[in-house]
């Protein structure tokens, strides 16, 4: 009989590798310099690419997205990624394809505008707010603040008409500013948010979690304060802003899986592919213990099926039993597998969790009634149209949140 095989729906991928214009306190990235230390600029050839595009539109038929990333992904050039979308078409078969640019927006241009809104790309913009707080963390080389040429290139997105998603750094001192943060962004323009706890392990201290790092409880409160401003935003039993952090619980409540994959059961549903094509299990795993092989001499679609990505992915599983008795377990299934390992009291313990049962009991009564609507939604619409619609649930939960 065939072998199953999972198709892969989603890739990372970095070429320039950990190279970047900017020094961000808080980056995680930049120390992966130490991996690739035989050249001081990293950039993936074009070889790299093709072979890299190719093997993702023929492993499925399936929809598959590309997330680019780094380091900045925009040092490569716009050139580059003309080149990304030329080989899409090529090996495509007629499948959906998304790509996703996830940048500090410095060196984006008019170029850059038109070519990401020509070709329907998702902009991640890393704008962590305000300048009081975007600047706290988010210098360039010379540890200038970067905020005023990042939010001028949001603007101009934005009047370009690409689509852009804020993407938020949580710390120690943004979580003191969820309102300010939300009223921010929606007086720019930027409704689609995603706010990304960080916690990184003390470089003098690895017992200790870096000062920058974000307090559970404060998370806990930051994301309770958001919940509010986001359904009190509400028109018409609608959200009129998408935070993906409600959206992804929202998915559990309804019976789907969550797409952040830190609330999913298992980790592993991607993989990155580095400048080089080495290819790692997770993000914030690059490191040669997660490496699955290389994209010239293996093929994408074995590394995810691999037994090392299948135990990866297992990992996640493996709480403590307190998380297996919890009420709140299929909520979010003990977080993200990297935040357990830098709490300094217990090596197992979800750092966030006390801040997940803060906002898992916090947002339950609404996100029910939610899920009652959007059932009775669904059981009204599959009545009028028996056909349409039913194949596709992520669609439809879309139609509930747009
Ligand atoms: C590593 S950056 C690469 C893309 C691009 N240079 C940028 O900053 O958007 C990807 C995302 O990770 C976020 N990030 C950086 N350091 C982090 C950390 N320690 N924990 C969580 N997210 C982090 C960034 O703010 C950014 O949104
Ligand atoms: S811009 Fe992105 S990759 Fe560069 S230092 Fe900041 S978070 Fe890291
Ligand atoms: S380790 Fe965290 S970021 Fe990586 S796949 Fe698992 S849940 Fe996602
Ligand atoms: S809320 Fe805490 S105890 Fe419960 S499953 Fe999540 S991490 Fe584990």
């Amino acid at each position: 009989m065939a072998k199953k095989y999972k198709p892969l729906n989603s890739v990372l991928v970095k070429p320039t590798g950990p190279d970047c214009n900017l020094n961000c306190t808080y980056c995680f990235y930049l120390e992966k310099a130490d991996l690739f230390t035989e050249q001081k600029v990293h950039r993936m050839t074009e070889d790299t690419l093709e072979e890299m595009v190719r093997q993702v539109m023929q492993q499925s038929d399936e929809a598959v997205s590309f997330g680019w990333q780094g380091g900045e992904p925009t040092q490569m050039g716009v050139e580059f990624f003309q080149k990304a979308v030329d080989f899409e078409i090529k090996y495509g078969h007629g499948q959906s394809v998304g790509n996703g640019l996830q940048t500090n927006g410095l060196l984006l241009n008019s170029d850059w505008a038109k070519f990401l809104k020509k070709y329907d790309w998702l902009v991640g913009l890393s704008l962590d707010g305000p300048q009081h707080i975007h600047d706290k963390y988010r210098f360039d080389k010379a540890g200038k603040g970067t905020w005023e040429r990042v939010e001028r290139n949001a603007k101009m997105l934005l009047e370009e008409g690409v689509s852009v998603n804020a993407m938020c750094c949580i710390t120690d001192y943004s979580s003191q500013y969820a309102e300010e943060l939300y009223n921010y962004y929606k007086g720019l323009g930027l409704t689609f948010m995603q706010f990304i706890p960080v916690v990184e392990t003390d470089k003098n201290d690895p017992t200790m979690a870096a000062p920058f790092s974000l307090d559970p409880v404060d998370y806990g409160h930051f994301m309770i304060e958001l919940f509010d401003l986001w359904i009190n935003d509400f028109k018409d039993g609608q959200p009129t802003t998408s935070i993906r952090f409600f959206e992804s619980i929202f998915h559990s409540y309804v019976g789907m899986e969550a797409p952040e994959c830190a609330l999913m059961k298992e980790c592993g549903p991607y993989v990155v592919v580095e400048h080089n094509g080495n290819v790692y299990s997770c993000d914030f795993f690059v490191e040669p213990k997660f490496k699955l092989g290389n994209i010239q001499h293996d093929r994408i679609i074995n590394m995810l099926n691999s037994k090392r990505q299948q135990s990866f992915g297992a990992a996640k599983a493996n709480v403590p039993r307190k998380c297996k008795m919890c009420e709140w377990y299929t909520k979010c299934y003990g977080g993200c597998t990297k935040d357990r390992v830098k709490d300094p009291s217990d090596n197992r313990q979800p750092r966030f969790c006390t801040a997940y049962k803060m906002i898992f009991k916090h947002v339950d009564p609404v996100m029910k009634s939610m899920a009652a609507q959007w059932k009775e939604q669904q059981a009204q619409m599959q009545a009028q149209q028996s056909s349409a619609q039913q194949g596709n649930t992520y669609n439809a939960f879309d139609d509930f949140v747009k």
